[in-house]
């Protein structure tokens, strides 16, 4: 039997410029066990890939701050810290850098998502102020809070649907993949990854993004 899956979505499922790649789609739809889709998206995004893939929804949101699975929703994250740092980012002069409508963060409940572009310092000190911190996604700076992360949720996760995380594949790309790959039975890093991932994880692949992705795949079916 195949492991179930836990996959990162930007820069593992897409290709550089974030859309993804869609070879993956039937790879996730055809899949042999379950797949949990685990990202520092905002909930709506992993949903609706399940949705449009055609797989069960179960997904790890926020990077571990929000779960959802067997039609159950839970919080791990704080959700009034990052709102207090959202506010001295702006008493600070700053704004989150993503447009008045915010996309980003308008469906983001539990921490705050800014733009690389803004200075990093003066975020961290906030992060800190109100005991959080910062992840770097390659994507985004994520103010979150320290415990939850995407491999703290798969605990619960996987708990839900009868496995043991280490039953799980995970396939990642970044900082917030390293407690993933952590607590995951093998864990797969595409060439694309930053050093923490390839550090954290048992395997750095020859390729990037969705090839990686499908490296991947090949590998934990045994090709
Ligand atoms: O939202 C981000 O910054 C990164 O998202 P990911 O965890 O799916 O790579
Ligand atoms: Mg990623």
């Amino acid at each position: 039997m195949v492991a179930p899956l836990a996959v990162d979505i930007d820069g593992t499922l897409s290709r550089p410029d974030r859309s993804i790649d869609s070879r993956v789609l039937d790879v996730l739809r055809e899949w042999d066990a379950p797949v949990v889709v685990a990202t520092g998206k905002a909930l709506p995004y992993p949903v609706a890939l399940c949705q449009f893939v055609g797989v069960e929804e179960r997904v790890i949101a926020e990077n571990g701050g929000v779960a959802y699975v067997n039609d159950e929703l839970f919080y791990f994250g704080d959700r009034d810290a990052a709102a207090a740092v959202r506010e001295g980012f702006a008493d600070a002069g700053f704004d989150l850098g993503w447009g008045e409508s915010d996309l980003m963060n308008r469906w983001r409940e539990t921490e705050l998502a800014v733009s690389r572009e803004r200075p990093l310092d003066v975020l961290t000190d906030l992060a800190d102020e109100h005991g959080l911190s910062v992840v770097d996604t390659g994507f985004a700076y994520h103010v979150k809070a320290t415990e939850p992360s995407k491999g703290a949720a798969l605990e619960v996760v996987a708990a839900e649907l009868g496995y043991e995380p280490a039953d799980f594949a995970a396939v990642g790309d970044s900082a917030n993949d390293v407690e993933l790959f952590g607590v995951a039975g093998e864990s797969y890093a595409v060439a694309n990854a930053d050093d923490a991932a390839r550090g954290a994880a048992d395997v750095v692949l020859d390729e990037s993004y969705a090839d990686g992705f499908l490296e991947a795949a090949r590998r934990v079916r045994g090709e």
